[in-house]
């Protein structure tokens, strides 16, 4: 991080941060957790290049893809506490802080900035997994799947953080990777910030509206 990036203050008081694809990579853990649930089923196991396109809007539409793609028409209420149980045991295998995370976490911190994270991972995994990389302390509310009757690509999760703040959502940077993330924002009327090594599928990450698309997490620091 240059000087300069560091002095400057950042444009919002806010952040809200999705968590799988932009924050962490924890696709390998999900694809782990996919292909214990495929071998219970007796279907062949999937690369993790695969799962890293079914991810973002939440785990039931990611098994709802993996149903699909093994040629598997059952139904998903059957399958999804099988799977949520093998999520759980999963979680924590090998998950990884994007590179620059840490830094510039403490650096929006100590400019005052306020964080969030607002994902479509299952609620009840978010904390352990931010404990687990000793990330929790840097965020002020932490929102997933589950805890409110909406998810991205709906605004609905952005407003509740943005009004429990008490900031205008147009001051709340949204930064994510994938559709749900984009959508939400654009939705809301919030700030967006895509960054470009997430797990994004068949979308056009430059022409959705971002205000910027970055490839360093750190340059979230330069923005102005
Ligand atoms: O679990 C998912 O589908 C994605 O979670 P995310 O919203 O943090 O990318
Ligand atoms: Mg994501």
């Amino acid at each position: 991080m240059g000087d300069s990036a560091a002095s400057h203050a950042f444009p919002w008081p806010v952040v809200l941060f999705d968590l799988d694809g932009t924050l962490v990579d924890s696709a390998s853990d999900i694809a782990a957790a996919v292909n214990r649930l495929l071998a219970e089923l007796g279907h062949a196991q999937v690369d993790e290049a695969t799962v890293r396109s079914w991810i973002g809007d939440g785990a039931r539409q990611l098994i709802t893809s993996a149903l699909r793609h093994a040629g598997d028409l059952q139904d998903i209420e059957a399958v999804m506490p099988r799977f949520m149980r093998h999520y759980a045991d999963c979680l924590l295998l090998d998950p990884q802080l994007y590179p620059g995370v840490v830094s510039t976490l403490q650096a929006l911190r100590a400019r005052g900035v306020r964080l969030a994270v607002c994902t479509n991972k299952p609620a009840q995994f978010v904390p352990p997994l931010l404990e687990a990389l000793e990330i929790d302390g840097f965020f002020d509310a932490v929102l997933g799947a589950g805890d409110l009757p909406e998810r991205k690509p709906h605004p609905l999760p952005l407003l509740h953080l943005a009004e429990g703040f008490g900031v205008d959502i147009t001051r709340c940077l949204m930064v994510g990777d994938s559709a749900a993330d984009a959508g939400a924002a654009i939705a809301a009327g919030a700030p967006l910030v895509l960054v470009g090594y997430g797990y994004r599928r068949d979308f056009d990450l430059h022409g959705c509206g971002a205000l910027a698309v970055i490839d360093r997490f750190e340059q979230l620091l330069e923005l102005r």
